[in-house]
């Protein structure tokens, strides 16, 4: 029990953030986490993929529920566009990073899909969900640690633009897997070196995840508590059940204590 971070009378710090006494440090995915932008992802993954599957025939087009939410949500960009291009065997060159968006390589279709997501953000204006930060607000208010894992290669962006720097200590997003050679989501490497950021033991920090991946590197990691969080309906919320989540909420204000949220 945090006695000494007690919020008020009789609530522990894990009470008012619905998490149980052993957590200590917090680690958030971003897309569908901590702001709407699994949505954009999507859309942009989409119409990158109908493009190419267009000219293919007997290719059914990219199913923007079980395509994204099996073969690419939560893991890094180059990995989303192997994993369903192998779903419907199709193989093409890795290519390499900067390959331009027009080459015919796993990475060219990568970033591709990278010009219309930036071009999609452009457009709209971005804000975090409103129970994120009241849910980040009482993390920081409470002492707990708190970091974003995120596949993006466009989380520090992401984080600027929804206003969220000032609630997160550390980042590991896309750009540190490239850097330090990490494995992707659902290995769960990322989430590992942000609790080593953190200073904090894997079974002292919760992951919250919107991605099948994402709750599938939470468990493999020895993670303290796997939330899942299904913003989609469907049969998402068991899925990431049965991909290891130890609570599913549609909203981390759910998790809050009453009248905290
Ligand atoms: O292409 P980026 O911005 O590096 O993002 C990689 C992946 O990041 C994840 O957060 C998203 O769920 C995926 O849809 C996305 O493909």
């Amino acid at each position: 029990m945090h006695a000494t971070l007690s919020s008020g009378i009789g609530d522990t710090v894990t009470d008012v953030l619905g998490l149980p006494d052993h957590v200590t440090a917090l680690l958030f995915d971003l897309d569908g986490v901590l702001t709407p932008t699994a949505a954009v992802h999507n859309r942009a993954w989409t119409a990158t993929f109908d493009e190419f599957l267009r000219d293919r025939p007997g290719q059914r087009p990219f199913d923007p529920v079980a395509d994204y939410n099996d073969f690419v949500d939560g893991k890094p960009r180059a990995a989303g566009v192997r994993d369903f291009l192998a779903s419907r065997g199709i193989t093409l060159p890795e290519g390499s990073p900067d390959d331009p968006p027009d080459a015919q390589t796993v990475n060219g279709l990568g970033n591709r899909k990278n010009v219309l997501l930036l071009r999609l953000l452009e457009e709209g204006t971005l804000e975090a969900y409103p129970g994120s930060v009241r849910y980040l607000e009482q993390a920081q208010a409470q002492g707990l640690r708190r970091a974003v894992v995120s596949s993006s290669a466009n989380t520090r962006q992401v984080v600027a633009s929804a206003g969220l720097e000032r609630y997160l200590e550390a980042r590991v997003d896309g750009v540190t897997i490239r850097e330090r050679g990490l494995k992707g989501k659902p290995a769960p490497d990322t989430f590992l070196a942000a609790a080593e950021e953190l200073g904090v033991e894997p079974a002292q920090a919760a992951v919250f995840e919107d991605a099948l991946a994402g709750v599938a590197a939470g468990k493999a990691g020895g993670f303290g508590y796997v939330v899942g969080i299904d913003r989609v309906g469907g049969d998402h919320a068991g899925d990431l059940r049965r991909a290891g989540a130890d609570r599913v909420v549609s909203d981390l204000s759910e998790l809050l204590a009453k009248g905290e949220s």
